[in-house]
């Protein structure tokens, strides 16, 4: 996806949670700053045509069906913890998302093994980058920002780890997402995760039906409505 078709979503993130802008792009730039060389995108040719599995972290990620659906995958892209799961069951992913709020060494280890890692920059994690990037094998490490992408930094969609997965592989021409340990409606979650599992589910939405290419046909029939393009479950 293309920053102007994400910036009018991204604008209703930042006034849903009262983010700032100037704050994401202060994580944009601290990456800028850290990483003298990135992973190449032109690698993540690989999703293209591919089936590719989305690993979110919540608990169903564990149970045998979806692990099998997991190991049925072409590609495998996984959020955070997601990869830890997978690891424990002797799944390899080809690619970790992730804002690094969780599992540091989980991101080293993969980008010293030659794992690319699509690290987020946003203005809530300027100490973890700074604390984390430079332990990264830099070549490695495909900077991302949910704000308007500038030089080595992209924005390829997406706002959670988990929809940043899906949003990747869709950049990338996967031709079919499995979503695995997706939970919207997990109740350990405190009341802000709750939120960002609900734009997540919203922002999966909208990309299920972008990817259909039928907006006009499903709306009013699928259950959920479109405003401004955006699509709200009912
Ligand atoms: N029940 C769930 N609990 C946690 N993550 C889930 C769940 N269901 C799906 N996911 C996906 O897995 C990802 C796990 O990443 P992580 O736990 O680091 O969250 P995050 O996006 O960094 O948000 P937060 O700032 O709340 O930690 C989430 O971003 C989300 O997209
Ligand atoms: N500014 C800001 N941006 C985010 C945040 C957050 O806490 N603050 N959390 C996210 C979850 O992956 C994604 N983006
Ligand atoms: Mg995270």
């Amino acid at each position: 996806m293309e920053f102007d078709e994400w910036e009018p979503v991204y604008e209703a993130i930042l006034d849903d949670f009262g983010y700032d802008r100037t704050g994401d792009e202060r994580g944009r730039e601290r990456l800028e700053s850290l990483l003298e060389e990135t992973y190449d995108p032109a690698e993540l040719a690989i999703l293209r045509d591919a089936t590719v599995a989305v690993a979110g972290a919540g608990p169903s990620l564990e149970t045998d069906r979806n692990l099998d659906r997991v190991r049925d995958a072409d590609v495998v892209l996984a959020a955070s913890t997601a990869v830890d799961v997978l690891v424990s069951e002797d799944i390899d992913v080809e690619c970790m998302v992730t804002d690094l709020d969780k599992n540091p060494e989980t991101v080293e280890r993969l980008t010293d093994a030659g794992v690319p890692v699509a690290v987020h920059g946003h203005g809530d994690n300027l100490d973890a980058i700074r604390n984390v990037v430079p332990n990264c094998r830099h070549e490695y490490v495909l900077p991302t920002t949910q704000t308007e992408p500038r030089g080595i930094v992209r924005n390829f969609g997406g706002f959670t780890d988990g929809d940043r997965a899906a949003f990747l592989a869709d950049h990338f021409g996967a031709a079919e997402l499995v979503f695995v340990g997706w939970d919207f409606d997990d109740p350990t979650v405190d009341r802000t995760k709750a939120r960002k599992l609900e734009w997540a589910e919203r922002l999966l939405y909208w990309l299920e039906t972008r990817r259909m290419d039928h907006f006009s046909i499903l709306d009013g029939r699928r259950d959920g409505i479109v405003t401004d393009g955006i699509p709200i479950e009912s």
